[in-house]
């Protein structure tokens, strides 16, 4: 992994953002995209940059069961406040929360990243190692599933709800065997609550247990990680 290390988020979305552009100049065109608070930097560097996207594609990781795209709470609309409403997409995919049959949902889902491969994917993580919403214990073999969000993410999230209780529980996601067939990675962590995620995804076994430690088996991932989140290395 190529362990990149920078002051703050403000320059590791710059970074961030730096291989985002240089994908596209070599041709990159479907790009896996993340929500929370880390890629926000990233996405201002993007907005306020003079490219173009709108011959590109994007598929985002995750979504809440329940909301729906106009909710403000939704990862749809947090897409389009940060992202496609300054920068059109050709074509923007993200699950549907609101789908009546979930299950249908997650085979429809998987069918959208078999005909966009992703070339470059976008990631944060969790404070428990999460990446998409793919929780502790997760088979390094899933696709697109359905699932029961722990405590600690529910906790981690509140901040975005008026109140806990608000905090839906559950999440569609891209799954890590979808996460693994992208050409690059590009992971971002920043702040403290960070520190020792990205030491055991960095530094510790490769387990399910800690679903970001899988990167260690992909080869090509950029980690970007500020002073607070590489505390612990
Ligand atoms: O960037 P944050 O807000 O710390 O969230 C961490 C991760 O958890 C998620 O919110 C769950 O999908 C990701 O979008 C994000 O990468």
């Amino acid at each position: 992994m190529d362990i990149i290390r920078v002051k703050n988020a403000d320059e590791g979305g710059q970074k961030a953002f730096e291989i985002i552009k240089n994908g596209i100049a070599n041709g990159a065109d479907t790009f896996g995209l993340a929500t929370g608070s880390t890629p926000e930097t990233m996405y201002s560097y993007m907005v306020s940059s003079d490219m173009d996207f709108s011959d590109k594609v994007s598929v985002n990781l995750d979504e809440y069961v329940g909301l729906d795209g106009n909710d403000e709470q939704s990862y749809r609309y947090f897409m389009n406040q940060h992202l496609f409403n300054h920068k059109p997409f050709k074509k923007t995919y993200v699950p549907d929360g609101k789908a009546e049959d979930l299950d249908a949902e997650c085979k429809r889902y998987d069918d959208v990243i078999a005909d966009n491969p992703i070339d470059i994917q976008v990631l944060g993580i969790g404070q428990n190692g999460h990446i998409g919403f793919n929780e502790p214990g997760t088979s390094f073999d899933a696709t697109t599933h359905v699932v029961e969000l722990t405590e600690s993410t529910v906790n981690a999230n509140k901040r975005y709800f008026d109140k806990v209780e608000d905090v839906p529980t559950r999440a569609l996601t891209m799954g890590i065997r979808s996460i693994m067939q992208s050409k690059k990675i590009i992971l971002m962590a920043f702040g403290k609550a960070k520190a020792d995620a990205v030491k055991g995804m960095l530094e510790g076994e490769v387990t399910e247990d800690l679903p970001a430690s899988v990167l260690q088996n992909h080869n090509d991932v950029a980690v970007i990680i500020d002073e607070e989140a590489a505390s612990q290395l």
